[in-house]
């Protein structure tokens, strides 16, 4: 019988062969590790084939390395996780990555990084270990840090002590000049995509939470809560409260600019109309009524405002917010407005909604910022106000099953409960290839004492509200935070 060991490198083999005919129809290049970063090095996944090829090797590879890298140093590279990120965050705000572009491929020596951010190579790892004991270290302790990250394949050691970025590490570019950075931190997020103010938040709100997450568990007065505030961030900074009171003090004023910078970055990634394929809008009735509820300032329904003409939209969230949603419609869609096609309606989604026949209650992202306990008050109060044919849509990330998912055996199951699935021996979900949606599952815990659901989960929360799933739409991506949509009814 064939070992899993050789079905896996088999994986490997027949999925480069179709990636390498995939890119050569192309004329696209597979990418080169050492270099940077660019929309056009990720070409090579626009082909559906040459996106599932390359997620079949990567998981197959990771699966290999578990079989045969030593169980120890396995299970030591999970445990030491936090050693890579105090490398990483140390690196990323002492902007390494910058001044390594800036250096070109040739790689910059530790001294030189050292001269330019104005770090002591001696210290620039910047882990409180460090600092501690200077006295006793040598020149190359910057290179300890860079090092490590290098064996991952995040930076390159070109020469001893000197490193260049990859294609990983220049992810954390802010593209700006390391001079002006450095002389203005304040302002390192301003106008950049997002990616390294997304990474810099993790590396110091969910970093210093996730020290606290087992005491958090463990202690009976916050084991069984779902509150906000009793989450493991409220625990790390010693105070009752939640991410967004912490960031409305003064003090971190650049701390909750830097998360607005991040979270648009990270919105800016979806499809900007992916709501109009989140449910047949073209089934509901000439006047039907859409609530958004905790709707922002209303982006999700701006793409179908401006397709169903036939439709009245209401956009409900807390009152700071209606105020930006009327900016934001006068600029995009101000005939909307004139027309009483979109309204505004602050509302907070604790409480009972006003009564009325509403064809679609509609929430994105929403459902993933609370705990069950609270998520059940959000649907019942929906449920309340909800006629038999009255459609609840909610968009999130769905988290899959690592096992085979038996729901889709003998044509059990919800329609498009189960996604594709990876081939065997694989992990069912690709494994870690796919573990962003799994990260912010645990990110939203360490924050917000809240956290991303599996359908089977949804299902049974829903259930409790007196809603009832009927389909879960889904649209294929290489990206497992993705959105995809889920629709039910009102049980009776
Ligand atoms: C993650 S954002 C999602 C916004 C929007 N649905 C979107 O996807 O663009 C969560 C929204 O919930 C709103 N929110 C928070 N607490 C609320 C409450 N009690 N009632 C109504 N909206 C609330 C916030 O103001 C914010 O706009």
């Amino acid at each position: 019988m064939t070992s899993s060991a050789r079905q896996l490198l088999d994986l490997i083999s027949n999925s480069l062969t179709l990636l390498e005919k995939s890119c050569e129809a192309r004329s696209v290049d597979i990418p080169d590790l050492n270099s940077p970063f660019h929309p056009s090095t990720e070409a090579f996944r626009a082909d559906p084939t040459a996106s599932e090829a390359a997620n079949v090797i990567s998981a197959a590879a990771l699966q290999l390395a578990a079989i045969f890298v030593p169980p120890q140093v396995s299970v030591f590279r999970a445990i030491g996780g936090f050693m890579k990120s105090a490398a990483i965050h140390a690196c990323l705000e002492s902007n390494v990555t910058e001044i390594l572009r800036e250096g070109g491929p040739d790689g910059v020596h530790i001294n030189d990084i050292g001269a330019k951010n104005g770090q002591d190579p001696q210290k620039i790892g910047g882990v409180v270990y460090l600092v501690q004991c200077t006295a006793s270290l040598n020149r190359s302790d910057l290179g300890r840090f860079l090092r490590m990250l290098a064996n991952n394949h995040i930076y390159r050691e070109v020469r001893p002590d000197v490193f260049a970025n990859t294609r990983i590490s220049s992810m954390l570019d802010t593209l700006k000049a390391s001079e002006e950075i450095i002389a203005n931190p304040d302002q390192k997020h301003d106008n950049t995509f997002g990616f390294a103010a997304l990474a810099s938040h993790a590396l110091d709100e969910a970093f210093k939470a996730s020290a606290y997450a087992w005491e958090n568990l463990a202690d009976p007065a916050t084991t069984k809560s779902g509150d906000p505030d009793a989450s493991p961030f409220a625990r790390a900074m010693g105070r009752k409260e939640t991410m967004w009171q912490y960031f409305e003090r003064p003090e971190n004023a650049f701390k909750k600019k830097r998360f607005n910078i991040g979270m648009q970055g990270i919105r800016a990634l979806e499809p900007p109309d992916a709501s109009l394929y989140a449910f047949d809008w073209s089934g509901i009735p000439d006047y039907g009524i859409v609530v958004d509820v905790g709707g922002g300032v209303g982006t999700a329904m701006l793409p179908i405002a401006r397709k169903f003409a036939n439709l009245r939209f209401v956009i409900q969230d807390l009152p700071p917010v209606m105020e930006d949603a009327v900016e934001f419609w006068s600029q995009e869609m101000p005939e909307a407005m004139k027309s009483h096609q979109v309204v505004f309606e602050a509302q907070d989604f604790f409480k009972p909604q006003p009564k009325r026949e509403v064809a679609v209650f509609f929430l994105k992202q929403i459902l993933h910022d609370w705990s069950d306990e609270y998520c059940s008050k959000i649907l019942k109060n929906l449920r309340n106000a909800a006629n038999p044919t009255t459609r609840l849509v909610f968009m999130e990330s769905i988290v899959s099953l690592s096992c085979h998912d038996p729901s889709a055996d003998h044509g059990q199951g919800l329609p498009g409960e189960v996604p594709r699935e990876a081939p065997r021996p694989l992990l069912a979900n690709y494994g870690a290839v796919n573990e962003m949606v799994y990260n912010v599952d645990i990110g939203m815990f360490l924050l917000f004492n809240a956290q991303e659901r599996t359908v089977r989960h949804m299902d049974e929360l829903l259930r409790g509200a007196g809603w009832r799933i009927t389909v879960i739409h889904r649209r294929e991506s290489s990206d497992s935070t993705f959105l995809q949509s889920v629709e039910a009814v009102a049980a009776p």
